[in-house]
């Protein structure tokens, strides 16, 4: 009877419990609350907050908070962003611009496809083996710019490189829990696809509502939730605070599935043979994490003829998304 619980504390005994996590772009809208919630979280041993500008600042403050992990922020100095890299076990990367009203997160692609290639190109160096989680969009499109810079310096694996597409389910329980007057921790919600507009696919026939999948003007709120914040902060950016939130979740459930705990599922945008046949070499789905990271991609399971029509949808932008990332590392290699 007393097996289990005997077994996960040899467990946890035998397991590397120490936990560098490392923010790039920490002084920004969402680094510096994924910062804080992340010196909340007692799984993190050691933060490195580095920035452009102002990471020092973010953790001499961050730095205060009586929680026993150790803070350090960094500047890009010569040999800040590697010591900031160095050791690390998880890296966030929230750098880059957010969009303002009208812009579509493509839009984003020019300014921040080099920031995430350059950040991307530090870390395989400093860290090849850490988990890498990009927030920085385009999605789409920054986590094939960071395989095809880890592959070009031969450290790729598939199963490190995450694109954090966490938002999207928390948005999609939390408007189902505001239509049916129940608490969001009941309504788990499947979305699979990518992380902008279309390729966005909530699942509802999966869930406790399969009614929902009818309901277009949910699926749109899910499908352009982040455009309802941009309009709202009216040029002031995009999400950051339930960003921020979405970010430490998924962060703290690799820290649990690294540390021995079994059946940690997240979405997020992975490396994945589900659609591969269809040329897509990315896709969001659930997946179970463990110890090296991606541990099992789970099967997208039975969708109805509505959600059919939005897998459909969704496929013909995110192969273009996925494609634009993988020519512009050819085009414009790392230095
Ligand atoms: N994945 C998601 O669900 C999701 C959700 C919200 C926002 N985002 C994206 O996250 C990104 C950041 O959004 P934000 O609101 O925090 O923006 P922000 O402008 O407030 O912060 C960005 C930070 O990145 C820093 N930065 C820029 N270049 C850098 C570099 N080369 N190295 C290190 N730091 C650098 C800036 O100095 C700034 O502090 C945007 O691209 C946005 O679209 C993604
Ligand atoms: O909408 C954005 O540009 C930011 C983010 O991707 C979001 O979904 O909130």
């Amino acid at each position: 009877m007393f097996a289990p619980r005997i077994q996960r504390r040899m467990f946890s005994a035998s397991t590397r419990n120490l936990s560098k996590v490392t923010v790039l772009g920490a002084a920004g809208g969402i680094g510096q609350p994924l910062s804080l919630l992340l010196k909340m979280n007692p799984r993190v041993t050691e933060l490195a907050l580095y920035d452009i500008r102002g990471g020092p600042g973010v953790a001499a403050d961050i730095s205060h908070v009586n929680t026993k992990s150790t803070v350090k922020g960094y500047n890009p100095t010569p040999t800040g962003l590697a010591q900031a890299l160095k050791g690390s076990d998880i890296i966030l990367i929230p750098a880059g611009v957010p969009r303002k009203p009208g812009m579509t997160r493509d839009d984003l692609f020019n300014t921040n496809a080099s920031i995430v290639r350059d950040l991307a190109k530090a870390a395989a160096e400093a860290a090849p083996e850490a988990n890498l989680l990009i927030i920085a969009n385009p999605v789409n499109s920054t986590v094939p710019i960071c395989a095809e810079v880890y592959k070009a310096r031969g450290v790729y694996n598939p199963k490190r490189l995450f694109g954090v597409t966490t938002l999207d389910v928390v948005r999609a329980s939390r408007f189902v829990s505001e239509i049916k007057g129940t608490d969001p921790k009941d309504e788990e919600i499947t979305v699979v696809g990518g992380h902008s507009g279309v390729t966005i696919v909530p699942l509802f026939s999966q869930s406790k509502h399969p009614d929902l999948s009818a309901n277009a003007e949910l699926v749109n709120r899910v499908q352009f939730g982040g455009d309802e914040v941009v309009k709202a902060k009216d040029g002031a950016g995009s999400a950051t605070l339930s960003m921020a939130m979405a970010g430490a979740r998924m962060a703290d459930s690799l820290l649990r599935a690294s540390q021995g705990e079994k059946g940690v599922v997240e979405p997020t945008f992975v490396d994945s043979p589900l659609y591969k046949d269809q040329g897509i070499d990315f896709f969001s789905s659930r997946v179970e994490l463990g110890p090296n990271g991606v541990e099992k991609i789970l099967p997208v399971g039975e969708v109805d003829a509505h959600e059919q029509k939005l897998l459909e949808a969704c496929f013909g932008d995110l192969k273009k998304n996925i494609e634009k990332g993988v020519a512009f590392v050819a085009a414009n290699p790392p230095m």
